[in-house]
């Protein structure tokens, strides 16, 4: 997979080239490609953004500066983009899943107010533009959500997780685990400042620890997000427990 991510803040991505991220880079999985936006900026202080159409705060940024960048990051190509933005599509492991599945993405990390909305309307007549939420809070631009969504793709490609079965029983996984939230876990000591480990996960009966993990992860769910139960029909729940 090849991403391409133009930001004011490259050095936001250094992380991308520790553990896993930086891993899947080295063996080829991932070709990540951080860009300067203000490389496109040609005025003497590099300008990216004005002040907005029908006033109000802030700072927008500029169409012309977006559109010399993608243009030139893209070519003839056709990777899907994706803006990161407080009032796009919520960010879920469903997404995630989904564009683990592209050769190649795109992300424009706005700032500011934003990029002026002509820039996705520009693209989005050629490629496929989402603009995504990584949850509902207000960030000061999109670096950070894009550094989430990347980990959160990149470890669900072939070979980046060391054991594939840990994508499988992740909360929100596919499968079993779709909107459920992962129970408590456990190592070595058995016993900790008198804390004991449950005794069915020293008993080696995997069908008695797994039924205990779906019981914990249910519990967890119903006492911190109740409504993602309500996503679940009661036949898929029944389907999963009966295979227990
Ligand atoms: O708050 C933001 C500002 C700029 C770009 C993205 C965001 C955001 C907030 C939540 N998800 O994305």
């Amino acid at each position: 997979m090849r991403l391409d991510i133009i930001s004011i803040f490259p050095e936001y991505f250094a992380p991308l080239g520790v553990s896993l991220i930086g891993k899947a880079r080295e063996r080829g999985t991932l070709d990540v490609r951080v860009h300067q936006l203000r490389d496109w900026a040609h005025d003497v202080h590099k300008t990216v953004d004005d002040t907005p159409y029908g006033g109000g705060p802030g700072m927008v940024m500029k169409p012309e500066v977006w559109g010399e960048a993608i243009d030139d990051v893209i070519g003839d190509g056709g990777p899907r983009m994706i803006v990161p933005t407080p009032s796009g599509r919520p960010f879920t492991q469903e997404l995630a899943q989904e564009l683990a599945g592209e050769e190649w993405l795109l992300f424009a990390c706005g700032r500011y107010e934003g990029i002026d909305s002509r820039v996705m309307a520009e693209y989005g007549s050629r490629l496929r533009v989402d603009e995504v939420s990584i949850g509902d809070y207000v960030l000061a631009g999109g670096e950070v959500a894009v550094l989430v969504m990347v980990e959160a793709i990149g470890r669900l490609l072939p070979g980046v997780l060391g054991n594939v079965r840990s994508a499988v029983d992740d909360s929100f996984a596919p499968g079993a685990m779709r909107n459920l939230l992962e129970g408590p876990v456990y190592t070595k000591p058995p016993v900790w400042r008198g804390h004991e480990v449950p005794d069915v996960l020293l008993s080696g009966h995997h069908g008695k620890v797994a039924r205990w993990r779906r019981d914990q992860a249910l519990r967890r769910t119903v006492a911190t997000r109740p409504e993602l139960l309500a996503e679940i029909d009661a036949e898929t729940l029944d389907k999963h427990d009966r295979r227990l």
